[in-house]
This record gives C-alpha cells, sequence and structure tokens, in this order.
C-alpha cells in the first residue's frame, strides 16, 4: 500500500485479536531527514524481524516530505513519499514524527492521536513544552505516546526510568544528554581548542539541533531534564522551570585551569529531589576526573541515575546520530505494536505528585571561582572575609602568578546555598583588589 491509499476508520486497539493472522499496522514516518531516514531503512529492511518481535505486521504506508524530489542518502523506494500529511496521518495506526520543531509537528501529532493513532517521537522540545497535554489526549483517545528517543538518542533511558525503576524513589538524575557540546568540550580538553573552532565540525558530523544555538545555550539538556524530571518524579516539570545556562562562556583558559586541578567541565542536566522539593538545572559543571560521567568523551552521552532501593545506576552510549536514535524509535514502535497486537495502550508515564519545585537560589551547590588579583599584602584576607561574611566556607585555594605581575586565584567553595554563593562572587567583584572574576562554574557529582 502506498501513500495514497484510501483513509481508514479509526485504529482499532484489539483488531490483532479477530484471529484472522497477525495484525497489520499502518506505520506514517513524518520527516526523512538523519533519523527519519534510518526509520525508514529498518522498517523496510528488517520488516519480517519486526512482525516476529512484534507480532504485528508493520506496514510502512508513506513518508511526508517537504519535497518528493529531494535526493537522499538512504534508496527508498519513491512510491512512498508524499507531500500530504494530514491524509498520511488519517489512514496510519501508528504515526513517527521525526520532523522536529514545535509545528506542525504538534499540530500533526494531535491529529493523529485524536484518531485514537499511537505516536513515537524524538522530539523533545516539543515533548518538554506540551507533554502532558499530548499524553492526556492520548490517554483520552486510547492510544499511546512514546519518545524514548527525545532524551539521550540510543540510550535506553526513559522506560528504565518509567517502568523499571516504577517501584523506587528517584532521588537524582544527573546527565550529559547533549552530544554537540560534550563533544565540544571533550575537543577543548584533549586538544586545548577554543570553543568557536570546534562547534563547526559538530554540525558537520550531525550531531546539532538545526540551529545549533539549542545546544550550545543548553536549551536541548534542559527540554531533556524538564522530561526525565517528569518521569523520574512522577509529576510536571514545564521546560521553563529548568534553569539553564549553556558552554557559550566557558573559555580554553577554564578547560585548562579545570584540567590542572583535576576537573573536566561537562554540560550537566541535573534533576533533584529533596525534602525542599525538585529541582532540574541545566549548567556547565566541574566533576572530579574520577567520576563516571567524566570518562564520557565525545558526542556519547551518559545518564547517572540514583534510587532509593537501586542505588546508583549508570546508562550510557551513543546519544545522538541517525542510527542510533532510529534504534530508540524502533525500540518505541516495537513496544507500541506489542501493545497493540495485545490488546490494549499502557501509559509510559504516571503524573501522579503535583510538583514543588525548587527556586533556583536555594539549590544546594558547590563554586568554583577564578579571580585576577592585585597580589598585594591583605588580599587573601579580605577575599576570605568576603567569604565569611557570605557564611560560605571555602575548601581550597589555589593561586598563581600572571605575567602582568597580577595573581590568579581559583577558589573551590564547600556546600552552600546558590544565592549565598552568587551573592558571594558578586561581592568579591566589587573589592578593589579584584580586577575582575574570570570564571564561576559549579562543582557536581559528590
Ligand atoms: N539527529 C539526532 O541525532 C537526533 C535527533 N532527535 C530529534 O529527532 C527529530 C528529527 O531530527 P533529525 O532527523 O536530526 O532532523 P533533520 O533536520 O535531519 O530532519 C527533519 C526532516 O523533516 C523535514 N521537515 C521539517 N518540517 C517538515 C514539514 N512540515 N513537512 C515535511 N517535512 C518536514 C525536514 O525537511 C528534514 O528533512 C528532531 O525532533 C530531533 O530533535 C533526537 C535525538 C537525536
Ligand atoms: N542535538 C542533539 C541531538 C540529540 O538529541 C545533541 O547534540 O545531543
Ligand atoms: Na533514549
Amino acid at each position: 500500500m502506498s501513500a495514497k491509499d484510501s483513509p481508514s476508520d479509526k485504529p482499532s486497539p484489539n483488531a490483532a485479536r479477530s484471529g484472522a493472522g497477525p495484525r497489520r499496522l499502518k506505520v506514517a514516518l513524518l520527516g526523512c531527514g538523519t533519523v527519519g531516514a534510518q526509520v525508514a531503512r529498518i522498517l523496510l529492511q528488517d520488516a519480517a524481524e519486526l512482525a516476529a518481535r512484534s507480532g504485528a505486521q508493520l506496514e510502512l504506508i508513506g513518508i511526508a516530505v517537504r519535497n518528493t524530489a529531494t535526493r537522499r542518502d538512504v534508496q527508498l523506494p519513491a512510491e512512498l513519499f508524499t507531500t500530504d500529511a494530514a491524509s498520511l496521518i488519517d489512514q496510519a495506526d501508528v504515526v513517527i514524527e521525526l520532523l522536529g520543531g514545535l509545528d506542525p509537528a504538534g499540530t500533526y501529532i494531535q491529529r493523529a492521536l485524536r484518531r485514537g493513532a499511537s505516536v513515537i517521537t524524538g522530539n523533545k522540545a516539543l515533548i518538554a513544552a506540551e507533554g502532558a497535554g499530548l499524553g492526556a489526549l492520548a490517554a483520552e483517545n486510547g492510544a499511546q505516546l512514546r519518545y524514548e528517543a527525545a532524551v539521550a538518542g540510543a540510550i535506553p533511558i526513559l522506560r528504565p526510568i518509567a517502568d523499571s525503576l516504577a517501584g523506587d524513589h528517584i532521588t537524582k538524575v544527573l546527565g550529559i544528554v547533549n552530544g554537540t557540546t560534550n563533544f565540544i568540550l571533550d575537543a577543548m580538553d584533549s586538544t586545548g581548542a577554543a570553543f568557536g573552532d570546534v562547534l563547526a565540525e559538530a554540525q558537520q558530523l550531525g550531531y546539532a539541533e538545526a540551529d545549533p544555538t539549542a545546544d550550545v545555550e543548553g536549551h536541548d539538556a534542559a527540554a531533556k531534564a524538564a522530561i526525565l524530571a517528569s518521569l523520574a518524579f512522577h509529576t510536571e516539570v514545564a521546560m521553563d522551570q529548568v534553569h539553564c545556562q549553556g558552554i557559550t562562556q566557558i573559555t580554553a583558559q577554564d578547560v585548562a585551569d579545570a584540567k590542572a586541578s583535576g576537573y573536566v567541565i561537562k554540560l550537566l542536566a541535573i534533576a533533584e529531589r529533596t525534602a525542599a522539593g525538585i529541582s532540574a538545572r541545566v549548567h556547565p559543571a566541574l566533576l572530579e576526573r574520577s567520576h563516571p560521567l567524566a570518562s564520557v568523551r565525545g558526542a556519547f552521552n551518559a545518564v547517572f541515575v540514583e534510587a532509593e532501593n537501586a542505588g546508583d545506576l549508570m546508562f550510557y552510549g551513543a546519544g545522538a546520530g541517525g542510527a542510533p536514535t532510529a534504534s530508540a524509535v524502533m525500540g518505541d514502535v516495537v513496544s507500541v505494536a506489542r501493545r497493540l497486537a495485545a490488546g490494549g495502550p499502557l501509559p509510559l508515564s504516571s503524573h501522579t505528585s503535583p510538583a514543588t519545585l525548587v527556586d533556583f537560589a536555594h539549590i544546594d551547590t558547590r563554586y568554583w571561582i577564578g579571580l585576577s588579583v592585585s597580589d598585594q599584602p591583605g588580599m587573601l584576607a579580605r577575599i576570605a572575609t568576603v567569604f565569611a561574611e557570605h557564611g560560605v566556607s571555602i575548601e581550597a585555594m589555589n593561586q598563581s602568578a600572571a605575567d602582568d605581575g597580577s595573581a590568579h586565584l581559583r577558589i573551590l567553595t564547600h556546600r552552600g546555598a546558590e544565592a549565598a554563593l552568587s551573592s558571594t562572587v558578586q561581592a568579591l567583584g566589587a573589592l578593589d583588589t579584584v580586577a575582575s572574576v574570570t570564571s564561576v562554574l559549579r562543582v557536581e557529582g559528590n
């Protein structure tokens, strides 16, 4: 059957029980870019195995694209392509959305869910913005909504959090969930390169979003942090509740200083539950080189999960790229198809508790502060006084001479409230012995 076939009635979840052989599920693919093309390849190439594993014949009925004449890296039958996404959706039992962006992806997903068709997407921006509403729409219509590819690409992380750990209490999720920024920071760490020199290479390798600002400003990781926090804590955490800071301000000097002190700088997505409530944040942070996340190189991702009964768990793998991300999409397709073949949908998430979000000013963290100072008697005492006045305790301090006769101080604090730490930095910047605050980074992992 092709994209031109006539529309079917609403999908029936119980049709597999008719006794007429394996259920035939019509699959519509929206988008044929980096990930979509790989999903189409797998659907066609592995059709027999997918049928055996899912209990349903997965028939790719069409691929919605902007231009049917565009040449693509993967050879696919020309008759599958259509520019009429709406008609394609109206014929499908399962819709795979791999367009990206909020619109029309959101409109198409709603259209599919309203018909009772199940949806698989890798669109973290959309799920972070509208996931709760789309989940409710799926439930209302007896459809399934899955998005394993949206967080950490190929790494199975959402289903482990939502299913495997459903009987535990997750306390913290600490992840490297953006391949582009990890690639950049890793290259800066291993070659001493500047930020701008490495970004173009990450874009060429196909890891970066269409607008790489989403990667380097932390928005992509913040969307993933919102999804992780929502699933881990069974609540709804919106993207705008995630404190977000990217890596554009990280200098080659920061990376070299961190390295000299035994740290590596990583962009971390952190979702945490404390007695005060939940917090979700994305920012660059120093990790000791012995931390398991410190060894995550290149565009790889890893997610470290702390749960009350399970203890510490680590998930590692390819967080981006066409085939790896398609693997996660196909896992969802088979899971959805199995449930359709077995007779009914199950929700991925349970949003049972309202979120009490801790204001970012009250999170508990450690700072690593770089100061350029004039090296004169009493300077260290004045700096130490500022810390004492703000109730912030210093764990370690290191001083080195700069070429111009001034000194460079690196100060590591003990844990303290974000607000106290940031006002300490402000007060330090106002001291006349401090020429400039050269860097302020948080330290995570212990
Ligand atoms: N590339 C990656 O490594 C990963 C991507 N994702 C997500 O997967 C989704 C797809 O990503 P990519 O394949 O990398 O993007 P892409 O930009 O390579 O492909 C998207 C395709 O959709 C097409 N498209 C966009 N709007 C359309 C419309 N209205 N009608 C028809 N076609 C339209 C574009 O022309 C393009 O060919 C995004 O949501 C992305 O965030 C998730 C994890 C990893
Ligand atoms: N741009 C993203 C792609 C995967 O989500 C990344 O770099 O990780
Ligand atoms: Na994943």
